[in-house]
Order: structure tokens, then C-alpha cells, then sequence
């Protein structure tokens, strides 16, 4: 087989260590939002319990208004596009939604993997 690539510039070289330096900055603040999640979903697990054990119902969709209004503000602000925002608030109350159901039928409900 022929070599596909030759060998990198200078100016390529220097490129692929700012490249390196770059992807290790994403690589801690990964690891921060997955610390944060984790955070995130032991609180709304008590509230999962607490909601269960008083018989209250799983979503507040007033209570999820003000967040999202609240999170695209601060999206905006932060030159963040609101839409993402919303989005991605909106595919985490799903899921914390799914596990208060699950804690309310009496189920183990974990942030844990489920392997379903
Ligand atoms: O605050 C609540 O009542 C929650 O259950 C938590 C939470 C959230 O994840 O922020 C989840 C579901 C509700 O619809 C609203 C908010």
C-alpha cells in the first residue's frame, strides 16, 4: 500500500499542538458537565422520591416553563444559541421525568445505566 499522507509542515505541526492543547480544554470541561449531570440527577432523584412518597405528579410544566425561560436568557447572554438551550434542558427533563414515573410504579429508579 502507498503512504495516503506525507509527513506534516511546520505549519501543520504547530497546528495539530494547538489542536492537542484545544481538545484537552474540551476533554475537562466533558468531564465537568458529566460531574455537574451527575449532581443534577441526585437532586431530582430526592425530588423523585419526595414527589412519590406525597403523591405529587412527576412533571410541573409550569415549573419547566420558567426554567426554559429562564435558560434561554442566560443562553443568550452567553452567546449560546437559546434554541440548543431549550433543546438540551428539555432532553434532560425527559429523562428526569421517566425516572420520577419509575420511582412513583415503585421501581429502583437509578441514574444508573437501566440495560433496557
Ligand atoms: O422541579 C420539579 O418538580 C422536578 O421534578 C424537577 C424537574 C427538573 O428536572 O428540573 C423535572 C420535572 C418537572 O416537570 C420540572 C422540573
Amino acid at each position: 500500500m502507498t503512504q495516503q499522507h506525507a509527513s506534516p509542515t511546520k505549519d501543520q505541526q504547530e497546528a495539530l499542538q494547538k489542536l492537542g492543547e484545544i481538545r484537552g480544554s474540551i476533554d475537562n470541561l466533558d468531564a465537568a458537565m458529566i460531574h455537574i449531570l451527575a449532581e443534577r440527577f441526585r437532586h431530582t432523584q430526592e425530588v423523585g422520591e419526595l414527589k412519590a412518597k406525597h403523591d405529587l405528579p412527576p412533571s410541573d410544566p409550569e415549573r419547566e416553563k420558567r426554567q426554559v425561560a429562564r435558560l434561554r436568557e442566560l443562553a443568550h447572554e452567553s452567546r449560546l444559541d437559546p434554541e440548543f438551550a431549550e433543546k438540551f434542558l428539555n432532553f434532560v427533563i425527559a429523562e428526569v421525568i421517566h425516572h420520577h414515573r419509575r420511582i412513583a410504579e415503585g421501581a429502583a429508579a437509578t441514574t444508573e445505566p437501566s440495560g433496557e
